[in-house]
């Protein structure tokens, strides 16, 4: 087993302000771990790190076994996938479902290279791969908040990568279309020539089981990380909250509920 990100006494400093503070914890590969923080935690800037977009004010960053400084961090996105709102936001609605789908390969937004027959192919199989090979021809634009976090899947997947981060991938989707989505994210856990994923989400129900490990993130320090069932428990959650909360475990997946102080009339 191999490192997949590796941070050692990682401190990012904006002004006065300590937005991430000794952070040191290490992913191996097939790790597969959730990120959980409330709003402000620290999350986005981690994952703007661990991305190379931003420099830790101090400590040591290695991601893929590759230390930051001496690495060439075009080359190093292009193993890793990162699906997030933000990106989401970035792409032209008149873009085509397949030409994002190949615009992965070149980790850029739009398609500015010459595309091969082995580029269709591939884009043609991961779009089968997530259930859209029917939207290969659509306008992102036309397509569904489901449909649009599948397509980017996709080309997160598009250029092999051993690491996938998906921020927040069920926001917005329904009942349905989030389990569907979590259906597809639990196979991409199990194959076990596929990248390692870094999961992070508000909402602890769609930590799958295949998610052994947890990182929990509160202001900007690491308040604990280890395996997913030791670490959401309504005593570590409630600490870690500053909420009394109550953890229950549904089919493997911890629900977490508050624990109302004041009777609700
Ligand atoms: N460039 C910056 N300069 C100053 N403060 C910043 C900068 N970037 C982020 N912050 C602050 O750092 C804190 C952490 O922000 P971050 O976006 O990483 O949190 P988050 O955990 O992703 O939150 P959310 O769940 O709401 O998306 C916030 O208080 C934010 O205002």
């Amino acid at each position: 087993m191999k490192p997949i990100i590796e941070l050692e006494h990682v401190t990012y400093q904006r002004g006065t302000h300590l937005i991430l503070q000794d952070l040191s914890f290490t992913i191996m590969e097939n790790e597969h771990c959730a990120l959980l923080g409330l709003n402000g935690s620290g999350k986005t800037t981690l994952l703007n790190m661990i991305n190379g977009y931003i420099w830790p004010s101090r400590g040591k960053v290695r991601v893929l076994g590759h230390p930051f400084g001496s690495t060439n961090l075009p080359e190093l996105r292009k193993s890793i996938g990162w699906v997030s709102s933000a990106f989401q936001e970035r792409i032209h609605p008149t873009e085509l479902a397949q030409e994002i789908v190949i615009s992965g390969k070149y980790a850029s937004i739009g398609l500015y290279e010459d595309i091969t027959q082995e580029d269709i192919d591939s884009s043609i199989a991961l779009l089968e791969r997530v259930g859209c090979l029917h939207l290969a021809n659509r306008s992102y634009g036309a397509c569904s908040q489901g449909e649009k976090q599948k397509i980017l899947i996709a080309r997160a997947l598009m250029s092999n990568p051993d690491l996938l981060i998906l921020d927040e991938p069920c926001t917005g989707l329904d009942l349905f279309a989030r389990e569907q989505l979590l259906s597809l994210i639990e196979g991409l856990c199990e194959r076990s020539d596929g990248p390692t994923l870094l999961y992070v989400t508000h909402h602890t129900e769609e930590i799958l089981p295949c998610f052994k490990h947890a990182l929990l993130l509160k202001s900007g320090q690491l308040y604990n990380h280890g395996e997913t069932k030791q670490l959401l428990t309504s005593s570590t959650l409630s600490s870690f909250f500053d909420q009394q909360v109550h953890v229950h475990w549904q089919q493997k997946r911890p629900y977490v509920s508050i624990e109302r102080s004041v009777p609700i009339t």
